[in-house]
């Protein structure tokens, strides 16, 4: 597929600023005649001078176009930057929004296997940094650019040979750029990628810390960091000290435009070739030229920079979408049925391992299932399958006989609450943190979910209470804590289809009989699919299916089971095994026996 250009790609994202764009070129355009005008002023009135025929009035009269010329020219280019620097920060808003817009679209799985580092690099600092080289380039990089060939232009109209000879510097400065050039891309390519290295290696080291300081790998840890960002100085300075002598050279030869324009203008003038006052304009004019031209080669890094940014972010933008419906559907009942389900997480398809094979389950509306089985066996799997958070490779999910994928991802999300192990809490207040399940709710509705999921009392405890800031309150609040304030969220939401991805870590008794509390109040009347990791809290559950590498080894009630499948049987003693192991621990400690199998 053709490459799309990077002009093209930005253009994409005008959308709201097109008319501040192009007002933002149209006045930086007539910044540029405005700047001209002070060219034509001095000319005239050096005619003037040595024909002889200067007046007061005359005088003034081209120093008033002078004046008005230049006033022109700083205004509109003010003007012209401010509105560049309104659409510059619309285009990056656009582009992080399509950004932020494209993951909420794309499999979870395609997220999930970028590392956060890139990610974060991407979205904040690259497009950052199409800003300011943007807003300038505008106004600054056109006008130079057009002031240097209008002022050329004009030269050419005053006398022709003093035009060539005012642009002679321009080919010969061109020869050491040249050479800095060609390998420009490549350098600039490495650079980018020892920056996104070093971007992802800080990332890592700040989010591993913990992990670091507890397997006290801080020294390790700390060498690979500093050398990522030694190597990246080294890399960044061997460029320079490689480019800098031949940038130099160039950036002496193109403003030395008297070199061609005096010797040149001495002739024709000596020999009546070249009026004095065409002489003087034409010398003016040439170092009018190149000042601009100078101005413009500062923007060749910026088109770079801006490039790289618009080509990272397009990375993200040219993922693949779940394919998605936006029609409604009227879902005839919340009935789940899983048909002859297989998946795999590889999408190659010459090495593609399923981790589900065939599966086919029915989960009645209102009903409770338990997924069980050993570690791996790929119960999230068929949670995270059930969500749409990957599509199914083989076979289909159906709610209400319709197919998930025939269901708009919204309604889907209206539909299906997953309460995952893994309880993000945003750092707003706790009240936000639960709203989060339904935008509508009032405050007085999100506290009777609180109450609801036995968060009311410690949310009450804390300083700010409802409105402690998660990230504060994040310290404080043990897992179980923030479990249930997932929870709440979810019974906020109140969607007819739950899945709990039961936890494991937060299995002390008082907490795990306020888990029991909350999630009773959260599943009330819903279908419901537990993944379990405890079997004393799913041995009620209608239908326990018990999962093994990605096959249904069995399903049926605690009792079927412990009779017909000798897994459920294995792991159900193990199960009582360790609660009996726990129990002893406690009578141990405590002198009294905890038994809540
Ligand atoms: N994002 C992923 N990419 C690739 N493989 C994955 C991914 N997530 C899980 N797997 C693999 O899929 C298989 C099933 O995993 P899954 O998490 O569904 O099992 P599980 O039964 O829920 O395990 P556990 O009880 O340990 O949570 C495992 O072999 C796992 O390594």
């Amino acid at each position: 597929m053709k490459e799309k250009s990077w002009v093209g790609i930005l253009f994409s994202y005008t959308k709201g600023s097109k008319i501040k764009l192009s007002l933002s070129i149209l006045l930086a355009i007539i910044s540029v005649f405005g700047g001209l005008l002070p060219y034509l002023g001095v000319y005239h009135i050096i005619i003037m001078f040595f024909a002889g025929t200067q007046t007061g009035s005359k005088i003034l009269y081209w120093a008033g176009i002078c004046l008005g010329g230049y006033l022109i020219k700083i205004l509109f280019y003010g003007f012209s930057t401010v509105l560049s620097h309104r659409s510059a920060y619309k285009i990056l808003e656009n582009i992080r929004l399509a950004i932020a817009d494209k993951l909420m679209k794309v499999p979870l799985g395609t997220v999930l296997n970028e590392s956060i580092g890139k990610m974060k690099n991407v979205i904040v600092d690259r497009v950052e940094t199409i800003e300011l080289p943007l807003a300038h380039l505008i106004p600054e990089g056109l006008s130079s650019l057009l002031l240097a060939v209008s002022v050329l232009v004009y030269l050419i109209v005053v006398d022709w040979r003093m035009a060539i000879a005012g642009i002679i510097s321009i080919p010969l400065a061109a020869i050491p750029y040249g050479i800095v050039m060609r390998t420009y891309n490549k350098k600039y390519d490495d650079y980018m990628k020892a920056s996104n290295y070093v971007n992802g290696v800080i990332v890592e080291y700040i989010e591993g810390i913990e992990v670091i300081k507890a397997f006290n790998h801080a020294s390790i840890s700390y060498e690979k960091f500093q050398k990522a960002i030694n190597d990246f100085k080294d890399y960044t300075l061997d460029w320079f000290q490689s480019t800098w002598k031949l940038m130099n050279l160039g950036s002496a030869i193109l403003p030395s435009t008297l070199l061609g324009t005096l010797p040149l203008g001495m002739y024709l003038y000596i020999n009546g070739l070249l009026t004095p006052a065409d002489l003087t304009i034409s010398i003016i004019l040439s170092l009018g030229i190149v000042e601009t031209l100078t101005k413009f080669t500062v923007f060749v890094n910026d088109l770079k920079s801006i490039e790289y940014a618009l080509r990272d972010a397009d990375q993200f933008l040219n993922l693949k979408e779940l394919p998605s419906v936006r029609q409604q559907v009227k879902l005839k009942n919340y009935n789940i049925k899983l048909e002859n389900v297989s998946f795999s997480y590889l999408q190659d398809e010459n090495n593609k391992e399923n981790v589900l094979t065939n599966i086919d389950l029915e989960i009645p509306e209102g009903s409770f299932t338990a997924l069980v089985g050993p570690s791996g066996g790929g119960k999230s799997t068929i949670a995270r399958l059930m969500a749409r958070f990957w599509d199914v490779g083989k076979g289909a999910i159906k709610i209400g006989d319709t197919d998930i994928r025939d269901i708009p991802l919204t309604q889907l999300t209206d539909t299906v609450s997953f309460v995952t192990q893994d309880n993000f809490l945003f750092n707003s207040s706790l009240l936000e943190n639960i709203r989060l399940g339904n935008s509508k709710a009032s405050d007085e509705e999100v506290k009777e979910a609180a109450k609801a999921a036995c968060c009311h009392e410690f949310i009450e405890e804390l300083d700010g209470g409802y409105n402690t800031l998660a990230g504060e309150a994040g310290n404080k609040l043990s897992g179980g804590e923030k479990q249930r304030i997932a929870i709440a969220r979810a019974i906020l939401k109140n969607a007819p289809i739950v899945m709990l991805d039961e936890a494991t870590a937060f299995t002390d008794p008082e907490n795990e009989d306020k888990i029991q509390k909350s999630i009773a109040a959260l599943t009330k009347g819903k279908t419901l699919l537990v993944i379990a990791h405890r079997l004393s809290t799913i041995r009620n559950a209608d239908n326990i299916v018990v999962l093994n590498n990605g096959r249904i080894e069995d399903t049926g009630s605690h009792e079927k089971l412990l009779k017909d499948c000798k897994l459920y049987r294995d792991m159900w003693q193990a199960h009582i095994g360790s609660k009996a192991w726990a129990a002893n621990s406690d009578q141990n400690i405590e002198g009294e026996v905890v038994s809540n199998v």
